[in-house]
């Protein structure tokens, strides 16, 4: 079907009708995109949800229908209607998590109130597309009382034969109320956010900041304590809290050279999230780095993140205090890397004896290397048995007691969360080391990705090949259950199949474009990764994809956001 475009309409509706064209709305079948997901603890659900509740107690049964949109005309919320009303409109897709943009189902009481950013009534013929021209839809624009900012859009839609004058009024009547809500919220939300602020501020003494969802606050402690460039590196570094909903502690590295510990508590009022507050805690210097100096390249060792050079600090300190210590982390995160470069630094000259803890003849090797003064590190300690642990336990009181020419440093690495759980001969083992180092799982310094990707290339001999700013980009979005052992295997993979130029989006394998913590079954993996090709082969087409992999349009959304991929 075409539209004649030079029917006598409205003007507003003419130039709509033109928009539709010009962005190919199918003005036969609209297709509009579903969306899944939605988030309804928002601002303007939050807000929308009392005003709805009331109208729609009005109007069961009645052929009138309230429907909610989000700013980007994705439908929210729909009450109200008569049965033959809803069966209709979902015939169309006017149903929750369907997108009713103007450029995607062509002029309409939604997309066109969002296009022309007022509100707008639009009758039976004058919609676009044939199939919604049995409707009749008064659109209303909600904007944000204290921004101006577009939120959504209240839309009253009818059959057209019913329609009313009064529609468009009544649309308007409920986005003023909803707007009225919006604001009775903000202030009281900033009244908690405010009160917290000023207990912090009172019970500390210290720097302070509040965050809230349009508020910002640093109190006169901070300013004073802290010049412009650190403030603005502070006020950069509490954007990774905002709107966390659990404690978290952040550490800022200052342009000054000092380096501070925020540690930010969400602000609650009810369920509702109303913002954080976050203590400044300066840290002593030399905590992280030694007199103001920098933390020492290692050679093998990359990574230039606060977190990542706290860690080397940490244990570049141990060991030049010749301190026992006990490296913990997940798999593939450095333990091992990080301590035999640390030796090599700090002890260029004496030999590291490394054993694992699989090794059938630990228990004579190690003593053999104490006796001939060498150091030792014993990888996978949790791994190691009662028995070998118990000569582990005497070995190492007799170099306590002082019975080996030479003092040894000697260290573990452990798996997290091992060490807690050690039985009572493991707790003898662990109780020779004062010193335990958490180190820090990739996720935790996703900003290192960048120099590890460059690094890890360049030691497999990949010199031809670069990663897009995208790709690298995407990679520091996941979150690397294997950290950087499986950045490395990715890395390899990805240089087996393009030797050389740029490597794009595309060109990363399926377990870089799912974003899930959960583990996954070897089944659930093999399907994300068909579920990841055929997007990809269809151009993120979801029908489409849907269909050559013989699931229903719903099923592939679902599982889109199960497995986290990112379409
Ligand atoms: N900061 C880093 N700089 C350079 N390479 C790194 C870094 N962290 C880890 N790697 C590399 O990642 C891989 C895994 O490191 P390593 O074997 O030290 O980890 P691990 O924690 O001891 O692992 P596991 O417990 O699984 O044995 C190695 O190839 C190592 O070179």
């Amino acid at each position: 079907m075409t539209v004649a475009l030079n029917l006598p309409v409205r003007n507003s509706i003419r130039v709509s009708w033109q928009r539709s064209q010009a962005s190919l709305v199918d003005a036969d079948r609209p297709a509009p995109a579903y969306f899944d997901g939605i988030d309804f603890d928002t601002t303007l659900s939050r807000a929308a949800r009392p005003v709805i509740d009331s109208l729609s107690s009005e109007l069961t049964n009645e052929p009138v229908c309230i429907i909610l949109t989000d700013a980007k005309g994705i439908v929210l919320d729909r009450r109200g209607g008569d049965p033959s009303l809803i069966r209709r409109l979902d015939s169309v897709d006017l149903a929750p998590g369907f997108r009713y943009a103007e450029s995607e189902v062509g002029t309409n009481g939604i997309g066109t109130a969002l296009e022309v950013g007022g509100p707008i009534l639009v009758l039976g013929e004058e919609h676009y597309t044939g199939v919604l021209r049995t409707f009749a839809c008064a659109g209303a624009p909600i904007t944000h009382p204290v921004t101006g900012g577009l939120l959504g859009v209240l839309d009253i839609t009818t059959q057209a034969k019913n329609s009313n004058a009064v529609l468009l009024s009544f649309a308007k009547l409920a986005a003023r109320r909803i707007q009225e809500r919006i604001i009775e919220e903000a202030n009281a939300l900033d009244q908690a956010l405010l009160s917290d602020y000023y207990a912090v501020c009172r019970h500390t003494g210290g720097s302070v900041i509040a965050l809230g969802d349009e508020v910002f606050m640093i109190n006169a402690h901070a300013q004073q304590h802290f010049d412009s460039t650190d403030q603005a590196a502070l006020i950069d570094r509490t954007r990774d809290a905002r709107g966390g909903t659990k404690p978290l502690t952040l550490i800022a590295d200052l342009p000054s050279g000092f380096s501070a510990r925020l540690a930010y508590h969400p602000t609650f009022l009810g369920d509702t999230l109303a913002g954080g507050i976050v203590q400044i805690r300066e840290h002593r210097p030399g905590t992280r780095t030694v007199g103001g100096a920098r933390v020492p390249a290692l050679p093998g060792i990359v990574g230039a993140s606060a977190l990542w050079r706290h860690t080397m600090q940490e244990v570049l300190a141990a060991s030049g205090r010749a301190e026992w210590l006990v490296a913990e982390g997940e798999p593939g995160v450095g333990k091992m890397t990080l301590l035999r470069a640390v030796h090599a630094y700090s002890s260029p000259n004496r030999r590291l004896a490394i054993l694992d803890a699989d090794d059938p003849i630990l228990l004579a090797t190690a003593s053999a290397e104490v006796e001939s003064g060498a150091d030792l590190f014993i990888h996978h300690a949790h791994r190691l048995s009662g028995e070998v642990i118990e000569g582990l336990v005497d070995l190492l009181q007799t170099v306590r007691d002082g019975s080996v020419a030479r003092d040894p440093w000697i260290a573990l690495t452990v798996l997290t969360g091992q060490s807690d759980e050690q039985d009572e001969v493991g707790t003898q083992l662990l109780r020779f080391f004062p010193r335990t180092v958490a180190i820090p799982p990739l996720r935790h310094h996703l900003e290192d990705i960048p120099a590890l990707v460059r690094y890890l290339l360049g030691r497999a001999g990949i010199t031809d090949v670069t990663l897009s700013t995208a790709a690298i980009n995407q990679l520091m979005r996941l979150p690397w259950a294997g950290n950087v052992t499986q950045l490395r295997m990715v890395l390899t993979d990805v240089a087996r199949r393009r030797r050389s130029g740029t490597v794009d989006l595309d060109d990363l394998p399926a377990e870089c474009h799912a974003t899930t913590r959960r583990h996954l079954t070897r089944m659930e993996a093999l399907e994300r990764d068909a579920i990841v090709e055929a997007l990809a082969t269809h151009n993120g087409d979801k029908t489409t994809a849907a269909g050559t992999l013989g699931m229903s349009r719903a099923t592939i959304y679902r599982k889109i956001r199960d497995y986290g991929i990112l379409s």
